[in-house]
């Protein structure tokens, strides 16, 4: 388990060479039964990587199958067909409990929060915790107060979720996501039921966990906006499959898609104003 007491020193500039692969999906098929007879074919022939310490983006419209790949990630959905392997151990061919031990190393967190509306902030995030077992209740606390501290909720230990705003509750999800100190933090449209101003503030939450943790970071978003704040690589899924992928940093390249092209030219915009106010600092 990670520890969130003493963070290690403040973000480094990411290493020259690329890290090493942290989550591999490799020929990962999925169909679903529709009622009236016949499959639907969610996600098609998707193979790809993501590298330790990735803010690894899924974009795509409505319907392309983004959070059906998303949840292949940490098996909520079992492929048909295909493999998913993750920090080394591969899911899907796992026994039940040993996936449940293995999924302690994904979080996630979900657009509406789903959070538990009857429990204090304290409980839903000490909830994990107490499932899994292998903590005494002062362990659990103390594990609890590091994680609301991670997210500045601190002080919001004995509220429920109904007294909350949508970031915090955001926040307290992300606060439990994190209990079991994963190595992965999957993140579907976590900043869609928020508002502009809430979603920066969100989206500067979870790069911290990204670069003071080395928490990877997988994130489905229909918003480039949200993508090219905080992604460093993208894959751009299109009927359920992976049309491209590229890195944001990665401005020569020609973009295949129309969604790749407009994510490029919005990063583009991104980096230019930042030199801009560098150079006007300067
Ligand atoms: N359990 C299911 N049973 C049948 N069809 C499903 C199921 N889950 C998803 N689908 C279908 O799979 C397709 C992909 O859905 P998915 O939610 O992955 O798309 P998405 O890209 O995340 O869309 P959105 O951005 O609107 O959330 C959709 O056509 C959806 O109707």
């Amino acid at each position: 388990m990670r520890n969130l007491t003493s963070f290690p020193a403040p973000p480094t500039p990411p290493p020259a060479t690329p890290r090493p692969t942290l989550i591999r999906i490799a020929g990962a098929n999925k169909t679903f039964a529709l009622p009236k007879g016949g499959d639907f074919h969610a996600v098609r022939d998707v193979t790809l990587e993501v590298r330790e310490g990735d803010i690894f983006g899924l974009i795509g419209k409505s319907g392309a199958g983004k959070s059906t790949l998303l949840r292949l990630f940490n098996l909520l959905e079992r492929p048909d067909s295909g493999t998913v392997t993750v920090d080394g151990r591969e899911l899907t061919a796992l026994r039940k409990n040993e996936l449940r031990d293995a999924r302690r190393n994904i979080g996630m967190i979900f657009q509406q929060f789903n959070l538990l509306q009857n429990a204090t902030v304290f409980d839903n995030v000490a909830f994990p915790l107490r499932i899994h077992g292998g903590m005494n209740a002062e362990q659990v606390a103390a594990r609890v107060a590091d994680c609301l501290a991670l997210v500045e909720l601190g002080d919001k230990a004995d509220s429920y979720p109904a007294q909350l705003s949508g970031g915090q509750k955001q926040r307290v999800a992300i606060a439990r996501a994190l209990a079991s100190g994963p190595a992965v933090l999957l993140c579907d449209e976590p900043t869609s039921a928020l508002d502009a101003e809430t979603t920066r503030a969100l989206l500067g939450t979870l790069q911290d966990i990204n670069q003071r943790l080395d928490v990877t970071i997988v994130i489905v978003s229909h918003e480039l906006s949200v993508l090219g704040e905080i992604c460093n690589r993208v894959a751009v899924i299109e009927d359920g499959a992976v049309a491209e992928q590229f890195d944001l940093a990665d401005t020569s390249a020609v973009r295949k898609t129309v969604l790749g092209r407009e994510l490029a030219q919005h990063s583009a915009d991104i980096i230019e104003a930042q030199a801009r106010k560098e150079r006007a600092h300067a």
